[in-house]
């Protein structure tokens, strides 16, 4: 199997890489605007996709659309990573998923799987008008979109829980009085913070809060490559990183 990665310079993509090697698996390339002659290294996402089974796609939310397109008809899986997709993007991507196997995670780290089905429960249990439910999260300062992948996954999830869409109750700007239901979310930005995400239920007598925090960047890569071996050979569709872990 020949695994691929869209983002190889960056912060994660070059840690995917070293990943792939530490388990003994074939690269099949790396896509970047700026690919400096190594083998296998190509701005070309179409001729990295013909090079790969699978690639691992952590770039930036502006070449979803593209990439969709092309590894949609290449008929390469397609691990998804990136966040700050807008509603084009995410559409762009259930299109792939009918003709590719697509694996789409704002956060391939086990531990925040788990934080989505708690996060699930706690919308199902305790409403919206007893308990307000925040999301917090902390990012490097080299963080572009806002609020994470990961923060909106959290939110979804609870939304989920509360049978209602995220669109409707989601409050990024917290001024006026918030309203019953409301799903808030806060982001904070500096240093080389990795990723800390915490959920935070609160109502008049009592406060729960689920935290999780990233020490090394290298659980992103694992969960990556994880993911990348389970969608080899897949069928197309639409799948998460919880497919993936639960096999
Ligand atoms: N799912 C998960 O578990 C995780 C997801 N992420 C997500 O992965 C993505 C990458 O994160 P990270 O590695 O920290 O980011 P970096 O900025 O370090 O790397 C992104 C790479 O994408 C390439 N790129 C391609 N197109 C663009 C563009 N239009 N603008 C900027 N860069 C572009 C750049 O490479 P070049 O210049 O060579 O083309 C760059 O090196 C983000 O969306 C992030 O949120 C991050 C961590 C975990
Ligand atoms: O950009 C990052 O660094 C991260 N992005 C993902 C997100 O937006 O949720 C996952 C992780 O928190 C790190």
């Amino acid at each position: 199997m020949r695994i691929g990665v869209a983002g190889v310079t960056g912060r994660l993509g070059r840690l995917c890489v070293e990943e792939i090697a530490a388990r003994g698996l074939v690269f099949g390339g790396g896509l970047s605007r700026r690919p400096d002659g190594a083998r296998g290294m190509t701005d070309d996402a179409a001729v990295l996709a013909a090079q790969c089974d699978v690639v691992i796609d952590v770039s930036h939310a502006d070449t979803v659309i593209h990439h969709a397109g092309i590894f949609a008809d290449t008929g390469c899986g397609w691990v998804l990573g990136t966040t700050g997709l807008d509603d084009d993007a995410e559409m762009a991507v259930v299109a792939a998923s009918r003709r590719i196997a697509v694996l789409q995670a704002a956060n391939f780290a086990p531990g925040v799987n788990m934080l989505l089905d708690l996060a699930r429960r706690l919308g199902a249990t305790l409403p919206g008008g007893d308990y307000d439910a925040e999301i917090l999260e902390m990012h490097h300062r080299q963080k572009v979109d806002a609020p994470s992948g990961t923060a909106l996954a959290i939110g979804a999830a609870v939304a989920e829980g509360r049978g209602v869409l995220l669109a409707d109750v989601k409050r990024t700007n917290p001024t006026g009085i918030r309203a019953d239901g409301d799903i808030g979310f806060a982001s904070l930005r500096g240093g080389q913070v990795v990723g800390e995400h915490s959920l935070i239920f609160t109502s008049g007598t009592e406060q729960i809060t689920l935290s999780h925090r990233v020490f090394d960047r290298r659980v992103f890569a694992q969960g990556a490559v994880r993911g990348a071996r389970w969608l080899a050979g897949r069928e197309a569709g639409l799948y998460g990183m919880r497919d993936a872990l639960e096999a």
